[in-house]
């Protein structure tokens, strides 16, 4: 609970009852960074999810450090950081001090996964751990104990805007049932594809925490598509 409530200490409005929301800013337009942060510190938004891609452990090359910095300067929100890369513990300690509360890896890319979640705690950070389409959760069930939040990913890392893959309702609810039976506090994070239509569907099954780019930055109005996502009910 404490946990839950340290997350919050940077949100204006919290409500605790309600999916949070994490809008991630690889859709935003980033000519103009400052303007999106300030709109995202004037939402409900309760992270601002920062996606690192490095071409390497996905086709595609997003920005790194001193852009996480330069968000964090402007941010009000805490900082919800997805390596999409090899090697992370390489940078652990540099997004740390970039700013990052939450520091997620991929299973995929860590030989050694529970002593990078020990050098993330010892950071004093958030532990995260991602998951592609293909990856069973059933492979965190002698780590689970050390994560504060998985991310499912829901489309193939990479890109923003691609669609939402179906399975994924599944992987929520085995994942909430291996929390459960472990007794662990761990939140369910879903990055990809999210948007108003799947979103009641994955709070159903037991997703704490929504990623969404497109589906906000895309929109008309993103405060009030936030304001919607966060008042969506299972
Ligand atoms: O991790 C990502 C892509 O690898 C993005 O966070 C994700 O795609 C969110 O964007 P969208 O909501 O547009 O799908």
């Amino acid at each position: 609970m404490l946990f839950f409530y340290s997350f919050a200490k940077k949100t204006k409005k919290f409500n605790p009852m309600s999916v949070k929301i994490a809008p991630s800013i690889l859709a935003s337009d980033f000519a103009n960074l400052q303007s999106e942060i300030e709109m995202l510190n004037a939402s409900e938004a309760d992270y601002i999810h920062v996606d690192i891609m490095d071409g390497v452990f996905v086709p595609n090359i997003s920005f790194g450090i001193p852009v996480t910095e330069a968000v964090n300067r402007h941010a009000k929100k805490p900082l919800d950081v997805h390596l999409m890369i090899v090697n992370p513990d390489q940078y652990l300690e540099a997004f740390h001090k970039a700013g990052a509360e939450i520091i997620s890896v991929h299973y995929e890319a860590c030989d050694h996964l529970h002593r990078t979640l020990q050098a993330i705690r010892n950071l004093g950070c958030k532990t995260g751990v991602a998951l592609n389409p293909h990856t069973s959760v059933s492979l965190l069930e002698d780590v689970i104990q050390d994560i504060d939040l998985v991310c499912l990913m829901s489309v193939n890392p990479g890109f923003g805007g691609q669609k939402f893959i179906e399975n994924t309702y599944s992987k929520v609810r085995q994942l909430k049932a291996l929390i459960e039976r472990k007794g662990t506090s761990t939140m369910i994070e879903i990055d990809g594809g999210v948007n108003e239509n799947n979103a009641p569907l994955l709070i159903a099954a037991g997703a704490d925490v929504l990623v969404a780019g497109n589906f906000v930055f895309s929109s008309n109005d993103p405060i009030e598509t936030i304001k919607r996502l966060k008042s969506l009910k299972n």
